[in-house]
């Protein structure tokens, strides 16, 4: 990639990716950003400007091609690599998560759950393995795995993301409400959900206010 795209644009990739899967499926395979506007609530000059980030794929008069438009933004994610994952702590995110299959079909192959109660241990969600968290280093080094999903209490996700750099992980999905601090050139995304909710609270907050 030439063009250095900035993280605003990248966190609207996904909800492109999204729609344009949907549209694959309802069989359309042409759309104008006008139209791709009204169903996605962007404004068409705001699609047009990102998706020009990546050479824009679009043609006067003809709009975009959907399939190809959704090809290369799966590129542009990474969606075409396969992402080897384990999540630590299997409690009740790190099993919902486990779960899940949807994850598994867009790449990210969830390999193991590793764990620090051994009631846990020698477990299985769905065919998937609860292992021991003193293994979890070695796995990671013989496996080539990718990503670490953290899943544990906010009071061991900091050592646990120590241990998980140290094994050489590349990507670190985390759940745990905190800031991790890492050195290394380890990738995290945190998914902290209590904001999220928080936001709502804020928000449904001020529309009564206004109300009132
Ligand atoms: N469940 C939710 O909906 C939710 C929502 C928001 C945030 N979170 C966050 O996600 C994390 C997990 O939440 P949960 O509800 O699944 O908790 P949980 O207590 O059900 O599960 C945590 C698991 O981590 C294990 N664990 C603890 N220390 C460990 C270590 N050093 N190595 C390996 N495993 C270890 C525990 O034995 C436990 O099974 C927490 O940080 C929580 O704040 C959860």
């Amino acid at each position: 990639m030439a063009k250095q795209i900035s993280m605003a644009v990248i966190r609207r990739l996904p909800k492109y990716h999204r729609y344009l899967k949907d549209l694959l499926e309802r069989e359309i395979y042409r759309i104008s950003s006008k139209e791709l506007s009204e169903i996605i609530g962007f404004t068409a000059s705001q699609i047009r400007q990102d998706l020009n980030n990546f050479g824009g794929f679009g043609q006067q008069g003809y709009g975009y091609n959907v399939e190809e438009l959704y090809s290369e933004i799966s590129k542009i994610l990474g969606l075409h690599n396969t992402y080897n994952t384990i999540i630590v702590g299997a409690g009740n995110l790190g099993q919902a998560i486990a779960n899940y299959s949807g994850f598994q079909k867009s790449g990210f192959e969830i390999k193991a759950l590793f764990e620090a109660n051994p009631r846990f241990i020698g477990l299985k969600i769905r065919d998937l393995e609860i292992l021991d968290v003193e293994v979890m280093e070695e796995y990671i080094k013989e496996n080539n795995i990718k990503i670490a999903v953290i899943c544990t209490p906010k009071e061991s996700a900091q050592d646990i993301a120590n241990k998980l750099v140290k094994a050489g992980i590349s990507g670190i999905w985390n759940f745990a409400p905190v800031d991790l601090q890492l050195d290394g050139n380890v990738v995290v995304e945190n998914v902290h959900l209590t904001e999220s909710l928080f936001t709502l609270s804020y928000l449904l907050n001020e529309k009564e206010e206004a109300t009132r």
